[in-house]
């Protein structure tokens, strides 16, 4: 038997490597002799990586380890998730980003130019993975609250991809970072010379709807039933609207944001001794993210009782302009027109501070990119105005959060339910240590990709997203529903991925989108064993990979008379 591939799944220089599997490899003698466990190799690079200094050196550090030996990365990422998710996502990947083409040493994913409109199929073509199940797309247009970067947005599909894989178990090599170079609005980019993408102003909306077309075709030609999860565009309203029907495609600023802030919410409403009736929300930002969020709060009030349109009136947006008005003067995108209120009597509110006067806001949420807009006076007022403010600055990364943990805490004499887009850390107030929550959609993208896999699902519905949100809101045990926590600890988010595909899957198959057959007729206990063995589990990849490389040397024709030591294609070794 002739075997046109050696198995290079733990890494050619992987030190776990067996002889047999190095000899196969033909790595044997270029790696030192000793065979590594994976809890050696682990212990290195942890020692590694705390020799490096700055945040970015270590993100350097583990997309390099990635690149090499991706089974130990991933065991690395899902064993210390809390500590390693911010150096490989939010809020390093941001400083990653605007690096990006200046730090650039090797592919990552998949780039596709407006220039190459016409033969995008071609371009995926050249993707080397045959079975791709998800992809994660962004056009660079609004990265974090850090603007346009271009092709250096790069970092946000790489790193959610990275985060698929290690909370919930999709393959790495079923994963595809892809990004859309559509020109950059950011000069700065335009005018320097190691920036990696196309050095012209972006497209316009129409063509860039055009290019969205041809590539959604494309990818489902290739890639049958692929999940997409459109990330960080600037405008993502039109694609949604028009893919959302189509194909299997979620919005994750929009919807993956509306449900894990609604995941919040609800225990923060819980735990304010306020009903759904009683709550005042004042947004700061009105863009995706702002829009998406407040529209999952209004599906989860009406649930509370509240018709739509009084759950509507418990919303304040504000946007660069001011309060969200329908007489203001500027004529507003149809996503903003929903929440735009009538009872302002013609008086326009410019400010956020006057918006807060007026409404005495219970909820006061910040997706406006815009770092400390919730200034100390203004905390001060929510802890005056409230028992239990619910105070949620969620804009990424750490710079652009509307506020800190400690501000939030102090200025409200400890009172605070908060949550932040970006990680802060616990701080000591008064004797006690309290632990802010992060409210990032990283808790339920994974879970809403896997879902949407593992059901076969046609479409991504409303109802599969709204699922993953009350999963979410469930998912807390005991311990940190009496810490009073709005989220769960980090370090468990890959069982929470799991309840949330769970939901995710049960609202595809009552939504009839479902094509997995499978998961009919199956209880919680026997679905979740299912979802669980479909896993990607980088701590038995090693084993996977030795076994299989034993397997195929049995089958090896001995015809060398060497036992066990032939090399591809069954030619004889000279030495080893
Ligand atoms: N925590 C999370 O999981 C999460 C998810 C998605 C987005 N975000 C963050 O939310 C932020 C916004 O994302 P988006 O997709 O909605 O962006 P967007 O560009 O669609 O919207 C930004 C909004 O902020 C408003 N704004 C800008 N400057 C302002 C100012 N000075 N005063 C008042 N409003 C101002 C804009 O008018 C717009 O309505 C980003 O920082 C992003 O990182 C966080
Ligand atoms: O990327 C994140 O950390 C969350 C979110 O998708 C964002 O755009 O900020
Ligand atoms: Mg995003």
């Amino acid at each position: 038997m002739s075997v046109a591939h050696p198995p290079r799944a733990t890494g050619d220089f992987d030190t776990t490597n067996s002889s047999a599997v190095r000899r196969y490899n033909r790595t044997y003698g270029l790696i030192p002799p000793t065979v590594d466990s994976q809890e050696v190799q682990m212990k290195r690079c942890l020692m590694q990586l705390s020799r490096k200094e700055k945040s970015i050196e270590k993100y350097l550090y583990l997309s390099g380890l990635r690149n090499s030996n991706v089974h130990l990365f991933y065991r690395l990422v899902t064993q210390h998730v809390k500590a390693i998710a911010p150096l490989i996502y939010t809020p390093t990947v941001g400083e990653a980003c605007i690096q990006w083409s200046s730090n650039y040493v090797q592919p990552e994913g998949l780039y596709i130019s407006y220039e190459d409109r016409g033969h995008i199929g071609s371009v995926l073509h050249n993707w080397p993975e045959k079975n791709v199940e998800i992809t994660v797309v962004t056009d660079g247009s609004r990265i974090l609250g850090l603007g346009d970067l271009g092709i250096n947005g790069m970092g946000i599909p790489v790193g959610k991809l990275a985060l698929y894989t290690a909370c919930a178990g999709i393959r790495p090599d079923a994963t595809l970072p892809l990004m859309l170079d559509l020109g950059t609005g950011n000069q700065h980019f335009i005018n320097d010379p190691l920036y990696m993408g196309t050095k012209k102003p972006r497209v316009s909306e129409e063509e860039s709807l055009e290019f969205m077309d041809e590539l959604m075709q494309a990818l489902h030609q290739k890639w049958p039933g692929i999940v997409v999860q459109f990330e960080d565009f600037k405008n993502p309203f039109p694609a949604l609207e028009k893919y959302g029907p189509r194909y299997t495609c979620f919005n994750d600023d929009i919807q993956g944001t509306g449900a894990v802030v609604l995941g919040g919410i609800i225990s923060a409403v819980k735990q304010s001794g306020r009903p759904a009736k009683d709550q005042r929300a004042v947004f700061l930002g009105a863009g995706s993210a702002g829009v998406g969020v407040a529209k999952q709060i209004v599906a989860y009030f009406m649930r509370e009782g509240l018709t739509e349109e009084e759950a509507k009136r418990c919303f304040w947006l504000v946007d660069s302009k001011g309060l969200v008005t329908n007489d203001r003067g500027d004529k507003l995108p149809d996503h903003k027109v929903y929440f735009s209120r009538d009872d302002n009597n013609a008086e326009q509110y410019k400010t956020l501070e006057e918006v807060a006067d007026l409404v005495k806001p219970t909820i006061l949420m910040g997706l406006s990119t815009i770092g400390g807009a919730f200034t100390p006076k203004l905390l001060t007022k929510m802890g005056q105005w409230n028992e239990k403010p619910i105070i949620f600055p969620l804009s990424n990364p750490s710079a652009n959060s509307e506020c800190t943990f400690e501000d939030a805490i102090k200025c409200t004499d400890g009172r605070a339910l908060f949550a932040s887009g970006s990680p802060f850390g616990p701080i000591e107030y008064q004797g006690q240590t309290l632990t802010p929550g992060q409210g990032n959609n990283m808790y339920v993208f994974p879970g809403i990709g896997l879902g949407a896999i593992l059901s076969k699902a046609t479409i991504v519905t409303q109802s599969m997203i709204y699922a993953s949100a009350l999963a979410l809101s469930k998912s807390l045990t005991k311990s940190e529903e009496a810490q009073d926590w709005l989220y769960p600890e980090i370090a468990r988010i890959r069982d929470v991925s799991v309840k949330v595909a769970m939901e995710v899957i049960k609202a595809a198959e009552e939504a009839g989108v479902a094509r997995e057959p499978h998961i009919k007729m199956m209880g919680d206990d026997e679905l979740e064993k299912w979802v669980r063995s479909k896993m990607y589990e980088p701590a038995t990849e090693t084993a996977r990979v030795e076994d299989e490389v034993r397997d195929l040397l049995m089958d090896l024709p001995k015809s060398n008379g060497s036992s066990g030591t032939n090399g591809v294609n069954g030619q004889k070794d000279s030495h080893l």
